[in-house]
């Protein structure tokens, strides 16, 4: 893929754009307390984030039980995780370094602009607005929105013939191998970030396009029309 050829941009949220693991870990600990069981800590839930809310009180509530849990126990805590996320979304969560600027510079310069999260969409619009970049993309996609989330494609691809894209055109950047895996799977590059959360992993095995340590490399590796994102 050459850096010019690309039109529109998907972004990840957490872990990319917004450090979002101090209130996540906060709203798992009070859903925890309120069920009386054990407390994580917030490495813990750093580890657990990147396939969506119920996961995370899924494997949350594995932990502390100590076993496998049912369905229906994720069910019953959801409300009560729910419940406390959004009266939190943002007490302790802060943009990365960058990113509203590197949007805004995006954003004047034509691009199309998206998020493309696993985190449930009635958490994204109102977090996105606290932070003051709502404004700055042209579609929002949570892991609610479409059938299926990242790692699978639905939701890249979705984008793709929403704004008529061909696999050149459409890059995806985030933090996960859930984002790398879908970039793959819908046949475009992407761009993996190494500051997020990933399980602790390394983003690079994931096999990126290409790898940035900070959210402004992402600007120069877009904009820069000398580089080639090789597949
Ligand atoms: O909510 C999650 O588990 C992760 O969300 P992300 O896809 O924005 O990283
Ligand atoms: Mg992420």
């Amino acid at each position: 893929m050459k850096a010019q050829s690309i039109k529109a941009i998907a972004f990840d949220l957490d872990g990319t754009l917004i450090d979002s693991v101090p209130d996540l870990a906060a709203a798992t600990q009070d859903m925890l307390a309120e069920l009386n069981l054990t407390l994580c800590n917030e490495q813990q839930v750093r580890s657990w984030v990147g396939n969506g809310a119920a996961k995370l009180v899924e494997r949350a509530l594995t932990f502390a039980r100590g076993e496998p849990v049912t369905q229906a126990d994720i069910d019953d805590a959801m409300p009560l995780f729910s419940k406390h996320y959004e009266a939190n979304l943002q007490q302790h969560s802060r943009l990365y370094d960058g990113v509203k600027p590197v949007l805004e510079q995006l954003a004047e310069q034509g691009y199309q602009l998206a998020v493309v999260t696993n985190k449930p969409y009635r958490f994204t619009v109102p977090l996105l607005a606290a932070f003051g970049i709502d404004h700055l993309f042209h579609e929002v996609l949570g892991g609610d929105s479409l059938a299926k989330m990242k790692p699978d494609p639905l939701p890249l691809n979705h984008l793709k013939q929403q704004w008529q894209l061909n696999d050149e055109q459409l890059l995806m950047v985030g933090d996960s191998r859930n984002d790398i895996l879908a970039a793959k799977a819908a046949g475009i590059s992407s761009i993996g970030l190494t500051y997020g959360y990933n399980y602790g992993e390394d983003i690079g095995l994931s096999g990126p396009t290409a790898v940035c340590d900070t959210f402004k490399e992402v600007l120069a590796q877009i904009t820069d029309s000398q580089i080639v994102l090789e597949q």
